[in-house]
């Protein structure tokens, strides 16, 4: 029949976006930018789907990711295979600015510092959304998670703004139907077998960083 030949397009799943945190770790626990920026991008898509609202968060998030892709993708990208790489390389150079911002402003260990805050809010959120009942509200959970994480390293203007994106926020049943992962009860499993892995990651990160005093480069 005419026209039948529908293309199957490939659906986003968040599952998939969440599996690509479990393949950041390499066998001696570092972690691969190549696949940390994968799995934001898979996030960013997935924001984009919930509405334009949001866009001035992933905005922000792309713009973050294409910096470290750019270093990936530059001459020196052998040096920034992993965080652990990346931070060593930067500091042996004085590739960063340590104390406020000067010739390197967006280094890669300060970029990479901005998605690994948001970072913690995404577990606290999922752990969250996880943890739900039916009669949650996506956007209560989202702003307590941020309340707990990000906020603090915002400056007020950000906080409103980030709080009313929460208000509009889908109800928790688009929100699963949005991730494409099936019932709720799949949710939940898909999510108790993310939310560890994200949390290794994002624990690995945090060491890293406090060993080399990182946690509040400008
Ligand atoms: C699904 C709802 C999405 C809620 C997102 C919650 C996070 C709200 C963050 C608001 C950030 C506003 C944009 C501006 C940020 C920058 O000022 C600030 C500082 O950067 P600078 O030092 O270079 O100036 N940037 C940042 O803190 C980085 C923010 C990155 C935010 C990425 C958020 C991606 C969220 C992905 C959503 C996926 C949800 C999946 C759930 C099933």
């Amino acid at each position: 029949m005419a026209g039948s030949a529908v293309i199957e397009e490939q659906k986003f799943s968040l599952q998939e976006v969440l599996d690509t945190f479990k393949l950041c770790l390499s066998e001696n626990q570092d972690v691969y930018v190549e696949h940390y920026v994968a799995g934001w991008r898979g996030l960013v898509k997935f924001m984009n789907s919930l509405g334009n609202v949001f866009t001035f968060i992933s905005k922000d998030a792309v713009n973050k990711i294409q910096i470290l892709v750019n270093f990936l993708n530059g001459e020196n990208g052998s040096h920034y295979v992993t965080i652990q790489s990346m931070v060593k390389y930067e500091l042996d150079n004085q590739l960063v600015d340590l104390d406020k911002r000067g010739s390197h402003p967006e280094s890669g260990s300060r970029t990479l510092l901005r998605l690994h805050r948001a970072l913690r809010w995404l577990e606290l959120f999922l752990e969250r959304l996880r943890t739900s009942t039916e009669d949650s509200k996506t956007s209560v959970m989202c702003a307590d998670a941020y309340n707990e994480s990000l906020s603090q390293h915002h400056p007020w203007v950000i906080r409103k703004a980030a709080g009313m994106a929460f208000c509009v926020l889908p109800g928790r049943p688009t929100f699963f139907e949005v991730m494409n992962v099936g019932g709720a009860e799949k949710v939940v499993d898909m999510l108790g077998d993310a939310v560890p892995m994200i949390s290794k990651v994002y624990q690995i990160t945090e060491d890293l960083y406090s060993q080399n005093n990182l946690l509040e480069l400008p």
